[in-house]
């Protein structure tokens, strides 16, 4: 493995030409909206606006949080909203795990052990997304699952310009919850949870309370539970998030581009907040008018 933890450069310079082809650096004078978070408040460009700005580019937002928090629900519903692709990581990484190679037999210890994959098979595997999406003549994306090291994030901000950074945040006793209530379905691929989650807040902090999201009786016979969706990998790969992926927090925290926000509860109730935090709900509701007038 050790030999794939390297780049070449001309590996890099590949994944360089992949993303710059997409996007337009810089963003001054895109009007913003203020958008108060918490005690601070982080500048949330209208998208229309960047739009206009970045000559037709898309959205290139990343989404960052712990295992469990919800990336993949949240990220997937703006991919939709905003007609960007949502490209999440450990599923393209997960689809490398079908064939037999002993390099997929690798990756497939290294991630039921909670760890990261070498950066070399990370890089690998995002150019041959980007390159397919070029092809196919997407723009923008919404990036779940990566970076999550510090050298991804440096590596990230030298190709192209990340516009926005969702941090989504939970407590850690239900983030291991929703980790081990996760299924999903061997058919359709659908992902559901069996957690019913109800919690008090301490120490002033809301009560959280997330109902399951369980299958339709068509997909409950085929549930099926990730190889690192147990307890004990649950907790390797929060320490694991902890050690590597927070200071990736940091690193767009001091660039401006950080957007905390709380996952208060299920998704009916998070899902409107977060589209308030970022701006959206205008766009949310054109998509919905739409939807009724179609
Ligand atoms: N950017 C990345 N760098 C290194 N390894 C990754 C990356 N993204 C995904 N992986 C590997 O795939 C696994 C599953 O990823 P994902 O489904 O995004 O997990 P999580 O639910 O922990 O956020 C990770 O535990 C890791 O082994």
């Amino acid at each position: 493995m050790a030999a794939m933890s390297r780049l070449s450069r001309a590996e890099l310079q590949s994944l360089m030409g992949l993303i710059s082809h997409r996007s337009v650096r810089g963003m001054a004078g895109a009007a913003q909206a203020a958008v108060d978070v918490g005690d601070w408040s982080l500048p949330i460009p209208l998208v229309e606006d960047l739009q206009k700005h970045n000559q037709g580019r898309g959205p290139q937002w990343v989404f960052l949080g712990c295992p469990g928090v919800g990336k993949g629900t949240y990220a997937s519903r703006l991919s939709k909203l905003l007609d960007v692709p949502h490209i999440a990581m450990g599923d393209l990484v997960r689809n490398e795990l079908k064939g037999s190679s002993p390099l997929s037999r690798q990756m497939s210890d290294t991630m039921k052990a909670g760890k990261l994959l070498p950066d070399k098979v990370i890089f690998s595997i995002l150019s041959r997304r980007l390159e397919e999406g070029l092809a196919a003549g997407e723009k923008g994306f919404i990036l779940d699952g990566f970076p999550r090291t510090m050298r991804q994030a440096e590596i990230l901000e030298d190709v192209t310009e990340v516009d926005l950074v969702v941090n989504l945040k939970l407590r850690e006793d239900v983030l291991i919850s929703k980790c081990l209530g996760r299924r999903i379905c061997s058919q359709c691929g659908g992902n559901f949870n069996l957690a019913k989650i109800d919690v008090k807040g301490e120490d002033g902090a809301p009560n959280i309370f997330m109902p399951p999201l369980l299958p339709p009786p068509s997909c409950a016979s085929k549930m099926t539970i990730r190889a690192d969706d147990t307890d004990e990998v649950v907790r390797a790969r929060l320490r694991v998030y902890h050690e590597e992926s927070a200071p990736v927090e940091d690193f767009y925290r001091i660039r401006g581009k950080l957007l905390d926000f709380n996952v208060g509860g299920g998704i009916r109730e998070t899902w409107p907040n977060l589209l308030e935090a970022l701006n959206l709900t205008h766009k949310a509701k054109e998509a919905f008018q739409q939807k009724l007038v179609a």
